[in-house]
């Protein structure tokens, strides 16, 4: 029988399909690796932007936590959305509790449309509760500059904040990501050992919406199969570039990226064929 690898993404919805836990289920799909999910908030949300959100009671997030791990234990474990102190506290306690070995922190703060998802004490119990768990933290650079509370505008400037996330708050390794940098999409990963480049051409595009969850969630996949972690941000990197470069254009507003944009080349043939 074929052993499948298994992940788990804690996030918040978005009814218009292109970010958090949605994102994340269809990246996992699409990967190859069976998708489970624990709600913690539900967004109404779509390409133009948050119109507001409703956070799960914490009894409630625990018993969907305790539910998957009882039945069917992930091999890797993505977060994005925790909007408030006490939910990343219980993420925490989840995680020390379940002994997760491959945890990917997408540390979700302000949605891309500019609304803020998490409270301004959360940053702090980011720092405090989740970094030292963390296989990876992949902060975009307002993240991470929010978490190191440093100004980045240079790529030594994100390197250092790398650096920061890594060697001061414990987490494992950091991938700190430059799409809101300016010239090449280039992201930089430190182990607390040596800095890698994922580099790739910027598209002109507005269609990015929830590219983060689904980078994260592919490094996620990755890990559940095994691989290392420069591997699993390879692939990730291929794969959101692919998401980004193949734009759907759906939605009035900024839309999401392209889940299958990664083999659209092969449906677009089929479909001629
Ligand atoms: N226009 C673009 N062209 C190519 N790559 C891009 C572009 N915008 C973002 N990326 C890449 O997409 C990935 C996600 O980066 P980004 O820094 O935008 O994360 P994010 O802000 O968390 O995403 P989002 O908030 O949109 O979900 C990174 O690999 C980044 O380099
Ligand atoms: C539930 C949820 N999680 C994460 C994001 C960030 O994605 P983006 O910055 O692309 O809006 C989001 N909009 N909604």
């Amino acid at each position: 029988m074929t052993e499948i690898a298994k992940a788990l993404t804690v996030a918040g919805t978005d009814p218009s399909g292109g970010a958090g836990i949605h994102a994340d289920l269809k990246t996992f799909q699409e990967i190859g690796v069976y998708g489970m999910s624990v709600i913690t908030s539900v967004v109404s949300q779509n390409t133009l932007g948050v119109k507001s959100f409703v956070d799960l009671e914490l009894d409630f997030v625990e018993s969907q936590f305790d539910a998957v791990y009882e039945d069917i234990p992930p091999d890797a474990v993505k977060s994005g959305m925790l909007s408030n102190p006490e939910v990343m506290a219980l993420t925490a306690r989840k995680m020390k509790e379940a002994g997760v070995a491959n945890y990917v922190l997408d540390p979700v703060m302000i949605a891309s449309s500019g609304h803020a998802l998490i409270s301004e004490d959360a940053r702090v119990a980011v720092a405090k509760e989740l970094l030292p768990l963390a296989t990876v933290v992949t902060p975009n650079l307002p993240e991470a500059e929010a978490l190191t509370n440093k100004t980045i505008k240079t790529v030594e400037d994100m390197k250092e904040a790398g650096r920061v996330l890594v060697e001061e708050y414990g987490a494992n390794a950091a991938l700190i990501k430059g799409g809101h940098y300016e010239g090449e999409a280039d992201d930089f990963l430190y182990d607390g050992d040596t800095f890698e480049k994922f580099s790739a051409e910027r598209f002109d595009t507005k269609h990015t919406h929830g590219s983060g969850c689904t980078y994260a969630a592919v490094i996620t996949a990755g890990l559940a199969n095994g691989k290392t972690l420069y591997d699993a941000v390879k692939d990730g990197k291929a794969y959101i570039t692919a998401a980004i470069s193949n734009p759907l254009n759906i939605g009035k507003g900024q839309g999401p990226t392209n889940h299958w944009g990664h083999r659209w080349s092969e449906i677009h043939s089929k479909e001629k064929a």
